[in-house]
């Protein structure tokens, strides 16, 4: 088993790492995931269309809470397949559940997102 040294890099330089590889991730995510481009669209269409209408300060703290947990949950849900995939590239019972699992979790989420999204824009529309 191999270990890797982090050394005793100053905290500046440590952060600015820890950004960088989270930010190789997102950049993975995105050319690797049609279903976060998607996201990323749908996003900009309702930042678009919360500009158009105006929406308050509250209803922009939702949306932004709404989108970003979104893309997070995306994000991990890419994670997961790929640790499923490192452990068990082979067919496995428990790696179907993992994975539908974690689709499931993704699911729920937009599913969540698309009520409260129609919540605040549909009356405002009307
Ligand atoms: N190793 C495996 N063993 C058993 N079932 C698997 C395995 N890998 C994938 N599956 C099944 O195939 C489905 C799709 O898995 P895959 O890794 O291809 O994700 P994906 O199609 O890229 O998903 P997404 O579209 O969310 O990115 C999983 O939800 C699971 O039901």
């Amino acid at each position: 088993m191999t270990t890797v040294s982090k050394g005793s890099k100053s905290g500046l330089k440590r952060l600015r790492k820890s950004f960088a590889h989270a930010w190789q991730g997102i950049r993975f995510v995105w050319s690797s995931e049609q279903n976060f481009r998607i996201h990323t669209g749908a996003a900009a269409a309702v930042i678009a269309l919360g500009v158009m209408l105006s929406i308050s300060l509250f209803e922009w703290i939702i949306v932004i809470l709404l989108i970003s947990g979104m893309m997070a949950l995306e994000t991990m849900n890419t994670a997961i397949e790929k640790a499923v995939d490192l452990v068990t590239p082979e067919y496995h019972p428990l790696a179907k559940i993992s994975k539908d699992a974690a689709a499931g979790a993704v699911l729920v989420y937009a599913i969540g997102a698309f009520i409260i999204g129609c919540l605040i824009f549909i009356p405002k529309i009307l």
